[in-house]
């Protein structure tokens, strides 16, 4: 479903960004470059640029020189270069984008920071926590922002759901139940995803789900992982096509420990066999004393989301949805703003010296890659490692 998802992202953010395409930006304005031609790149930074007066899509790079100069051309990138390196050794550029396979992301957030550049870094932030830490050591050395791309923590919806939890109405969080899949098949066989070497696998892809239960229960810190059962893909038994895991944490919003599930899964069994479950869209369900509160799709809200509350004494339940404003950024915003534009916003404000209204800190990036480490050491596959440390393993063989 997650696929779907994406697509329909597509669409609505090429229509939206041509409505309200900025063509004159301002002089100075932040001199984006992209690492590679990764296949979000439209969603999560090329549209959102294009309404943003002060960003500007300067430079794309590619392995391949070819690729990078007809992706320059079809998406207005000024330059276009022939690999990451030339693109790093550019002086012009002030920022990068890093949508690269995950096993990569550390290595060449380091190398970026050590050039000088700002970093907006996809999810999960790298392979594993030990990664994490060195990323932003890299970024504290080099006095640049360096931002992990949840941008679904930067949309209105999600600080609404944040103000019910934290009002006390609904009385302490008991527990949490977050869902992310996608339908059988519609992940392909050679997409990065399946590749071990890649660090990939269902839970480090679908790391909303412990993104959304450590956002909500306030950055809690993770009591253990109780269990974790990784469905191994059939290709690769090193790669999770499904992770089911139950987690205890201790968050400032319950006096209790706070049991929580996380459910992956890139592999989903259609319903009655045929019937993909392309409704399943990712959702987190928070039980309070009082009230169940149930967000529906939080991870993409522009696009459609719901945020649904169950009274439990009553058993009443209210729907609000929340596609502009909200607690967090008052009246900014437009309610055709993405997840992805609001991040970007957030990110130019952090840049600029400016008060982002709400930012995902460096300690919070490394706690979730520690939560995600715990859950894959307990499954047994063990925690994920970097595309060039297993290369460096290997050589030594
Ligand atoms: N924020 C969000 O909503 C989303 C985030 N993501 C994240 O973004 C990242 C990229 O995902 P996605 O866009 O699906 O990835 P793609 O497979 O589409 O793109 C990855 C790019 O990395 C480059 N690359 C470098 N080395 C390799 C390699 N060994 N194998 C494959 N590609 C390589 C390629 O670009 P080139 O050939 O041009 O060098 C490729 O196009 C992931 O970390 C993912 O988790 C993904 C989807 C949504
Ligand atoms: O980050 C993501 O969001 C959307 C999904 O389709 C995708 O698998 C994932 O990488």
């Amino acid at each position: 479903m997650a696929m779907v998802l994406q697509l329909s992202t597509f669409v609505t953010q090429y229509l939206t960004a041509s409505a309200h395409e900025i063509k004159d930006k301002s002089p100075t304005a932040l001199r984006f470059g992209v690492l590679s031609t990764a296949m979000i790149n439209p969603a999560a930074i090329i549209h959102p640029s294009e309404t943003h007066g002060d960003v500007l899509l300067y430079g794309v790079a590619s392995r391949e020189y070819n690729k990078a100069r007809s992706y320059a051309k079809k998406y207005g990138f000024s330059k276009a270069y022939g690999s990451y390196e030339e693109l790093l050794n550019d002086a012009d550029v002030d920022a990068v984008y890093i949508p690269l396979p995950n096993g990569m992301h550390a290595e060449w957030a380091i190398k970026s920071l050590e050039k000088g550049k700002h970093v907006l870094l996809e999810k999960p932030l790298t392979a594993n926590a030990d990664e994490a830490k060195h990323v932003f050591k890299a970024a504290k050395k080099a006095g640049k922002v360096c931002l992990e791309a949840f941008h679904w923590r930067f949309h209105p919806a999600a600080h609404v759901v944040d103000a019910l939890l934290s009002s006390g109405r609904y009385g302490p969080v008991l527990s949490t139940h977050s869902r992310m899949t996608t339908p059988k098949g519609s992940v392909p066989k050679n997409n990065i995803r399946w590749k071990y070497e890649l660090a990939g696998g269902s839970l480090m892809d679908m790391s909303y789900t412990i993104s959304s239960t450590r956002y909500f229960l306030h950055m809690p810190r993770l009591e253990a992982v109780n269990s974790a059962a990784a469905v191994p893909a059939p290709h690769d038994s090193r790669v999770d096509a499904a992770m089911n895991a139950e987690l205890t944490f201790k968050s400032e919003l319950a006096p209790n420990p706070v049991k929580a599930s996380i459910y992956t899964d890139m592999d989903r069994a259609n319903s009655y066999v045929l019937i993909p479950r392309v409704w399943e869209l990712p959702s987190i369900q928070i039980e309070c004393e009082n009230a169940t509160i149930y967000f529906y799709n939080f991870m993409m809200p522009h696009l459609y989301h719901y945020i649904a509350i169950t009274d439990k004494k009553t058993g009443h339940t209210s729907y609000q949805k929340h596609y502009s404003f909200g607690p967090k950024w008052g009246t900014r915003g437009e309610s055709w703003w993405s997840t992805y534009r609001y991040q970007l916003e957030a990110f130019v404000d952090k840049v600029r010296g400016r008060e982002p209204v709400c930012w995902i800190e460096p300690e919070d990036s490394v706690m979730q890659m520690e939560c995600i480490d715990s859950v894959y050491e307990k499954s047994g596959l063990g925690k994920r490692k970097g595309t060039s440390e297993l290369l460096r393993e290997k050589e030594k063989k």
